[in-house]
């Protein structure tokens, strides 16, 4: 079959950043902008440049640096915003302009105060405007399904009558359902003079959570770009997300006779920095990034997933740089995930010796909804096995405004059983306290990611801390949950060290007894 590839217009850095309180500064507008290049984006929307000095500094910055995509400057029919635009965009390698104005007979009555006469003239006369300077041109009719579809059609072939080359046809406020929006793009396709010389383009909200199944509907029926933002962000629900449409493409590739030029082990990278600039925290069970996204908690699940991941799993979190802890304990787990995780301590057990951990391990699944690999140690510890090598007795931390932050870290060595104290500095407090317990631990290891999240709501809220660690190319991962989160950072990155240095230690027992 032969694959139509579909052009990615991000519009992470425009509307994407209308989403409320996710306004970004125009260095961390550009970084966004240098990561969604190496993603693979086609066309990078970076800002609005008539909106504020900051804007414009930040599209005409991103338009000199970030090469290899398309620079779309974003414009009102105004000739103010216009001329902002082309000169913002000035210096880009490849570069388009986007005008918009409503169409819609609520937005012309309301918003615009207007009449279609009047506002088919302002189209016009802004397109021609725009020509002058800029070879591609993108029209947006705002609000388009909600237009009469006899004014949609004439606005879009006067447009293109005045050179515009790309329509994007935008559900603006998360209306369309699927069929509607489809049919919509097959008519302007059909029924338009000159609609076969431009590309079509998609752009939806997703007020009613079909902003994905809409520009799917769209692509199915004819459009050549769809116009999304990472992890979805936008104005009021958002839009449509960048990573969920991509991966319903790749991973239906055939049933939809489609591509795009994503690379997807860029994908969780990318929207770790948009959730972190943005200050947008994902949803934990949204698609593909989310954090139970590849999670499991279920005892048949998880004994499925063991045997053969693709049971459970329709996409490979690997190839898209999410990091691996696919098992979850809980009290709905099973012998197979026990039996998996205490293996991943270099812990292997009798039948009948996994039979009582496990029944011990029920009776506090019961009592905790998570069962942590310090609860798993302890249950071990209380049956005779190993205990894990470093235990922590007490952490002291200076923090403020003034110095570098200080960490006081004294730790139990089991096998010695002495206790030692290490102290270190950093920028903050978590890299203070990391530093500190890193010394005491006898290998390479590397801090690959750190997840917080708060349980419960308030003042009294726990933090929730999730470490992983590298080690030989090894990953390995710790939970701590405390109402300090600094303590918890520690709680968890020492179970992660705990965790390898069981494995490491194991192995190195091996290979003394093979060579005793
Ligand atoms: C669906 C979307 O995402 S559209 C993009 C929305 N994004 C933004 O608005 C973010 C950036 N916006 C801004 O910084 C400001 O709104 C500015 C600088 C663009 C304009 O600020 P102001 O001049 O103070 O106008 P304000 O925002 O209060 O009102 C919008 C004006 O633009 C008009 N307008 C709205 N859309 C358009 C359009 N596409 N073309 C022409 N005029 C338009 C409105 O009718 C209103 O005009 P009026 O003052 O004659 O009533
Ligand atoms: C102006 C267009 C492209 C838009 O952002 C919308 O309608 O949501």
């Amino acid at each position: 079959m032969n694959h139509r590839q579909v052009i990615i217009f991000d519009t992470t850095l425009r509307d994407g950043e209308q989403a409320p309180g996710a306004s970004l500064y125009p260095e961390e507008k550009v970084r966004i902008a240098k990561q969604l290049a190496r993603l693979g984006v086609d066309v990078i929307e970076p800002g609005f440049p008539a909106a504020s000095p900051g804007e414009f500094a930040a599209v005409q910055q991103i338009s000199r640096e970030v090469e290899d995509v398309e620079i779309c400057g974003f414009a009102r029919a105004v000739e103010s915003d216009i001329d902002a635009a082309v000169r913002a965009t000035r210096d880009a390698a490849k570069r388009r302009l986007h005008l918009f104005i409503s169409s819609s007979q609520i937005h012309l009555d309301f918003q615009l105060r207007k009449t279609q006469k009047q506002v088919l003239q302002i189209a016009r006369d802004m397109v021609a405007y725009a020509k002058q300077f800029v070879d591609v041109i993108e029209f947006s009719p705002m609000d388009a399904t909600r237009t009469g579809m006899e004014f949609l059609l004439e606005m879009v072939e006067a447009v293109i009558a005045e050179g515009a080359t790309i329509i994007n046809l935008p559900d603006t406020v998360g209306y369309a359902l699927p069929e509607e929006y489809g049919a919509m793009f097959a008519r302007v396709r059909k029924e338009v003079r000159g609609a076969d010389r431009i590309l079509l383009s998609a752009h939806c909200h997703n007020d009613l959570g079909l902003a994905v199944a809409n520009t799917l509907a769209a692509l199915q029926n004819g459009a050549d770009q769809a116009e999304v933002t990472v992890n979805g962000i936008g104005e009021r629900t958002g839009n449509c997300a960048l990573e969920e449409l991509v991966m319903v493409i790749a991973t239906r590739q055939e049933a939809l006779g489609l591509v795009t030029g994503i690379r997807q082990e860029e994908i969780y990278r990318t929207s770790r920095l948009v959730s972190q600039l943005t200050r947008s925290p994902i949803a934990y069970n949204k698609p593909v990034v989310g954090r139970n996204a590849f999670q499991h908690e279920s005892g048949i699940h998880q004994d499925g997933l063991l045997k053969h991941r693709a049971t459970y799993e329709i996409m490979d979190p690997e190839r898209l740089g999410v990091p691996r802890h696919m098992i979850v304990l809980g009290k709905h787990s099973g012998r197979h995930a026990l039996k998996h995780r205490i293996a991943q301590f270099g812990v292997t057990l009798a039948d009948e010796e996994l039979d009582a951990l496990f029944r011990r391990f029920k009776v506090v699944a019961d009592e905790k909804k998570h069962v942590s690999d310090d609860d798993l140690l302890a249950l071990m510890d209380a049956k005779g096995h190993e205990p894990a090598p470093l235990a922590l007795v007490e952490l002291q931390v200076l923090s403020g405004t003034q110095r570098a932050r200080l960490a006081s870290v004294t730790l139990r060595h089991q096998a010695s059983g002495r206790e030692r104290t290490y102290t270190a500095t950093g920028a903050g407090p978590i890299e203070a306290v990391i530093r500190a317990i890193k010394q005491a631990v006898p290998l390479s290891v590397e801090f690959a990611d750190l997840e917080l999240h708060s349980l419960g709501a308030g003042e009294e809220a726990s933090g929730e801390a999730a470490v992983t660690i590298t080690v030989d190319g090894q990953s390995y991962r710790g939970v701590g949950i405390h109402a300090d989160v600094v303590l918890a950072v520690a709680q968890a990155f020492l179970s992660a060290c705990n965790q390898a240095m069981a494995v490491h230690d194991e192995a190195a027992e091996k290979r003394n007894e093979r060579m005793a």
